[in-house]
Formats: C-alpha cells, sequence, structure tokens
C-alpha cells in the first residue's frame, strides 16, 4: 500500500478552497492528504477552519522576518518535514521568492479567479466587474517566479449576466473553484499531470 498523497495547503483568509480540499481528504475523493495549513494571518477564518478539521496549522507573521527568504525557508523545512508532495496555494496573499518556487517547482500550483492571462494579480474578480467583461472564470496554473504567470493547468468559464451583481459573480466564481481546483489536486495525486515546457497535458493513467 502505498502512503497518500501529501498536500500543504496556504492561504491568508477565509479558507473555503481549504475546506473543500480537507472535506475532499476526508470523504476519500480527492486521494491526497492534507498534512499542513500554512498561513501568514494569525486571525484569519482559515485557521480556525483547520482547527475543525484536524489539520495541523504553521502560522507565521511575516513582519517578524528582516525579508521574505527568511519565513520561506523555515516553511520549507517545515515541509520538509512532512515529506510534502504538492503545495496548493489558495488565497495565499504573499508573492513567493524563489526559496518555495525553486524547492518545488513543477510541485506547487496555485488557483485564479479570472482567466489568466487577463486580470493578474489582487481583485481579480472587481478587475473583470470593472472592466465589463461578460465572460471571466477561474484558472488553475503552475506556481513560477512571476505572478499568476506559470503555465496554465485548468481553467473554467464563467458567464457575467445582466442579472448579476458583483457578489453573485463572487459565489459563481467561488462555486467554480471548489468544484475545479480538488478535482486538478486529485489528477496530481494520481500522477496524470504532465508539463512540458509552458504545455500541459492531463494524461488517463
Ligand atoms: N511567485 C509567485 N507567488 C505567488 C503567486 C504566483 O503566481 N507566483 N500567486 C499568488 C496569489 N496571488 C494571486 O493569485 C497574489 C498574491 C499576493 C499578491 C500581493 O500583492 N501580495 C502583497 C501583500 C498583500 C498583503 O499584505 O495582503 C505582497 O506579497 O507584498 C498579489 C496576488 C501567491 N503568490
Ligand atoms: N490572487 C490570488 C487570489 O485572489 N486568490 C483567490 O482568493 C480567494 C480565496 O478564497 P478562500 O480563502 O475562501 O479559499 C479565492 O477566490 C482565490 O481564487
Amino acid at each position: 500500500m502505498s502512503s497518500p498523497y501529501r498536500i500543504a495547503v496556504f492561504a491568508s483568509g477565509q479558507g473555503s478552497n481549504f475546506q473543500t480540499m480537507a472535506d475532499a481528504s476526508l470523504s476519500g475523493s480527492l486521494g491526497a492528504e492534507v498534512v499542513l495549513l500554512v498561513c501568514d494571518k494569525s486571525q484569519a477564518p482559515v485557521v480556525e477552519r483547520a482547527r475543525k478539521a484536524g489539520v495541523e496549522s504553521y502560522v507565521f507573521d511575516p513582519k517578524a522576518y528582516a525579508r521574505r527568504e527568511d519565513y520561506e525557508a523555515e516553511i520549507a523545512a517545515e515541509l520538509e518535514k512532512r515529506n510534502v508532495d504538492l503545495v496548493v496555494l489558495a488565497g495565499y496573499m504573499r508573492l513567493l521568492t524563489s526559496v518555495l518556487v525553486e524547492r518545488y517547482a513543477g510541485r506547487m500550483i496555485n488557483v485564479h479567479p479570472s482567466l489568466l492571462p487577463a486580470f493578474p494579480g489582487k481583485n481579480a474578480i472587481g478587475q473583470a466587474w470593472d472592466y465589463g467583461v461578460k465572460l471571466t472564470g477561474i484558472t488553475v496554473h503552475f506556481v513560477d517566479g512571476g505572478m499568476d504567470s506559470g503555465p496554465v493547468i485548468a481553467q473554467q468559464a464563467v458567464e457575467i449576466t445582466s442579472e448579476d451583481t458583483l457578489d453573485s459573480l463572487e459565489s459563481k466564481i467561488h462555486q467554480a473553484e471548489q468544484q475545479l481546483y480538488p478535482q486538478v489536486v486529485s489528477m496530481f495525486a494520481k500522477g496524470l499531470v504532465r508539463l512540458e515546457g509552458r504545455q500541459v497535458s492531463i494524461h488517463n493513467k
């Protein structure tokens, strides 16, 4: 019996994507174990979600460090300790440096609430709303040294209709994330994702 595929989730906020991963892990549908939550905000609701889910948290204060690289070195040690196979960013609102990006090249993914390369960075949903696009969506991508610039793994479109408000759009985006992101993690756990240059392919076995 092979040991379960081990993932660490990085989050900074509400934690709805973390919750989805933890629930899917518990039900067995994820095919992976969430072994650690990494969070940069001690009061973030995601920390309480992890406690209730029985998932260990590593919470740190970026202001306590002179450089990003310093806290990332400590995070890297925590990940190594737990033999993490995949780093899953889910609303983690800090730019990662080469300390973690290079160490987890090809094993670090992020979900972004737009159809990249449109609307990178923060407040992507608000950017799409303000621009007035009729179609937006979500992107799951590999994390590289740039901001939201890594190879695209999967995308899902979300239509903006005349009945929508910013709130209803945010809700549709979050629903799409909670459906797609665990599916992508499950594909990694099964070894189905291949990366060649910027081309990502999903294989059946
Ligand atoms: N090297 C990378 N790091 C991160 C990526 C990435 O693609 N490459 N994705 C982001 C997630 N993200 C949007 O998807 C994002 C995260 C953080 C920021 C940002 O400007 N953060 C500020 C601090 C903001 C704060 O204090 O709340 C910063 O890091 O100085 C924009 C977009 C995760 N990291
Ligand atoms: N630029 C990164 C970014 O905007 N990420 C977004 O933060 C939200 C986190 O929600 P959650 O804390 O409820 O999972 C998610 O919508 C995710 O796409």
